[in-house]
């Protein structure tokens, strides 16, 4: 039985213990924010709850949350052994932490695996740039709610009902993944699996005629052309979050001690 430990209990992290069972693995482990452990305790059962790795290890550890909690937590479950996915990918537009992650999982022996989260085809992305690769943009389109509390609040009244759709970041991935910690996750993962943090072009837009969650990319190369779109339902705990992205740690957890694997 493969033993998961969860960083966070928040709406991806509950899609994903709910779906452990179906997989054979069972949960043994939730880190929580400091000072958290003994009420998320209360709360949680009896799943242990902890608010750092200590020394009962998982087979495989999760971080379902955030950026901080990859940046706090990553560096010692990778150095002490035990491979993690995570859905956090925005956070190694931070070059700093990306070093400081390979640098713990080099020592630890292990990996990080970065979850394809709510989009698809990075494989297709991924073998496109074995030979040229010209452009990739990423457009990340959400109901103007899916933006509450993100920096698109600086730029618009998102309490104000929008007329038509707005773009409020229109930039590179690196700085979309900086300033959007909850939101840009997605464009960082085309940055990593195409053509880098800088060379991905990124708009962000708010749209009252949205019905989920919509992800474009274009991509143009010696491969020849990619036009991809998913409109992803959102998970009921967290409007902003799509349900793939919970869906593809599911996957990535199936897939670890797969004989047979993508
Ligand atoms: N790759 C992708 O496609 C996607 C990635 N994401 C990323 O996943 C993250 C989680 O999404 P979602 O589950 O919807 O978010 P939620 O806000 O529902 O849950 C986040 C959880 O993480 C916990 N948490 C936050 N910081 C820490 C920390 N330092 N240590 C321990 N726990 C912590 C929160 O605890 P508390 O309740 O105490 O605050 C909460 O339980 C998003 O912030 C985003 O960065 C999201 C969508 C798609
Ligand atoms: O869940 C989504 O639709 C995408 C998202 O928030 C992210 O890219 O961080």
């Amino acid at each position: 039985m493969l033993r998961v430990g969860l960083i966070g209990h928040g709406a991806i992290a509950q899609y994903v213990a709910r779906g452990l069972s179906g997989l054979g693995a069972t949960l043994s482990l939730i880190i929580v924010r400091p000072g958290r452990a003994v009420a998320a305790q209360a709360a949680l059962g009896d799943v242990i709850c902890r608010d750092s790795i200590g020394d009962d290890l998982p087979d495989i550890m999760v971080d379902c949350a955030g950026h901080a909690g990859l940046a706090q937590h990553g560096p010692a479950i990778l150095r002490a052994g035990v491979p993690m996915i995570t859905v956090s990918l925005g956070a190694l537009a931070d070059a700093a932490l990306q070093a400081g992650l390979a640098e713990a999982a080099r020592q630890g022996k292990t990996s990080l695996i970065l979850s394809s989260g709510a989009i698809g085809g990075l494989d297709a992305l991924r073998a496109a740039r074995m030979g040229r690769l010209d452009r990739v943009t990423y457009e990340g389109r959400k109901p103007p709610q899916g933006w509450a509390g993100s920096r698109a609040e600086k730029v618009m009244d998102l309490s104000v009902p929008l007329d038509a759709a707005a773009v409020h970041f229109d930039g590179d991935a690196r700085q979309a993944a900086l300033l959007y910690p909850k939101n840009a996750n997605v464009a960082a993962a085309v940055a990593l699996a195409g053509l880098g943090f800088e060379g991905t072009q990124v708009r962000l837009i708010a749209d009252p005629a949205a019905q989920g969650n919509t992800h474009r990319i274009t991509a143009h190369g010696d491969f020849g052309e990619m036009r991809l779109t998913i409109t992803g339902q959102t998970l009921p705990g967290n409007p902003r979050t799509s349900a793939l992205a919970a869906m593809s740690v599911l996957s990535a957890l199936a897939d670890h001690r797969a004989a047979i694997r993508f």
